[in-house]
């Protein structure tokens, strides 16, 4: 169990009118390790417009900010650093190039794939999808005991995602994830973002808390 497990946001896959706004009251509201920018539809110019405008607003409040999919559009653009797939190029040129900035890799469920992310030199690995999720069509899964033996043999933090709100995340946080990565359950949330970081501080930290007294 991690004691300082941590919230990792992911932008909603279209960016709503005033997102910027949401976005400062979502990471106002609590406590958000990083802010992943995920445009899969967008153009690259308006990749570029939202990275323009957003990155200013998660980096004022010392969240970084990774771009999805694009080692060297963040190198460029002076992102925090990139979040990668197994199909979104070279991870050792990507590492090369984004230099210290940070490089997070989808690992899926595989241990294999987490082993060689980690050779790589990935500064996270990350598992997923635990749950159904609405956000994504997903054809792969990831079991609870891949958490646990990443965080008992590595020292590369872990990051889970797929479907996790502030009523499924318990057994994520402890079973050793360092951050827990959301779409829906903040974007989605019923009373707004800024709850949504709310409701997910509260379970991670509550969360850790049970996991304490055992
Ligand atoms: C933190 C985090 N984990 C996994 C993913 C998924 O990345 P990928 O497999 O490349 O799929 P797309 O996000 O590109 O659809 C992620 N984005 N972030
Ligand atoms: C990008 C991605 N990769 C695996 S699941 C997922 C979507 C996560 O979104 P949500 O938190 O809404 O399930
Ligand atoms: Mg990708």
């Amino acid at each position: 169990m991690d004691p300082d497990c941590r919230l990792y946001l992911i932008t909603p896959p279209v960016l709503p009118p005033r997102f910027a706004w949401q976005l400062a009251q979502a990471l106002d509201a609590g406590d958000v390790a990083s802010l992943q920018l995920r445009l899969k539809d967008a153009t690259p110019d308006e990749v570029r417009r939202a990275i323009e405008e957003l990155m200013p607003i998660a980096q004022a409040r010392d969240v970084a900010f990774l771009l999805n999919d694009d080692a060297a559009l963040a190198a460029e653009m002076g992102c925090d650093g990139a979040h990668l797939g197994q199909s979104d190029g070279d991870h050792v040129a990507a590492r090369a190039l984004l230099k210290d900035r940070i490089l997070g890799i989808t690992c899926h469920g595989s241990r294999h794939l987490a082993m060689r992310a980690g050779e790589q030199g990935a500064d996270y690995v990350a598992f997923g999808a635990f749950f159904p999720t609405a956000t994504k069509e997903v054809s792969e899964a990831a079991e609870m005991e891949v958490l646990e033996w990443w965080s008992e043999v590595f020292e590369v933090p872990s990051v889970a995602i797929g479907g996790i709100t502030a009523a499924n995340c318990a057994p994520l946080v402890q079973a050793g994830a360092n951050f827990l990565a959301v779409v829906g359950a903040v974007w989605n949330h019923p009373e707004g973002p800024a709850a949504g970081v709310k409701a997910m501080n509260q379970a991670i930290a509550a969360a850790g808390a049970m996991a304490a007294e055992d």
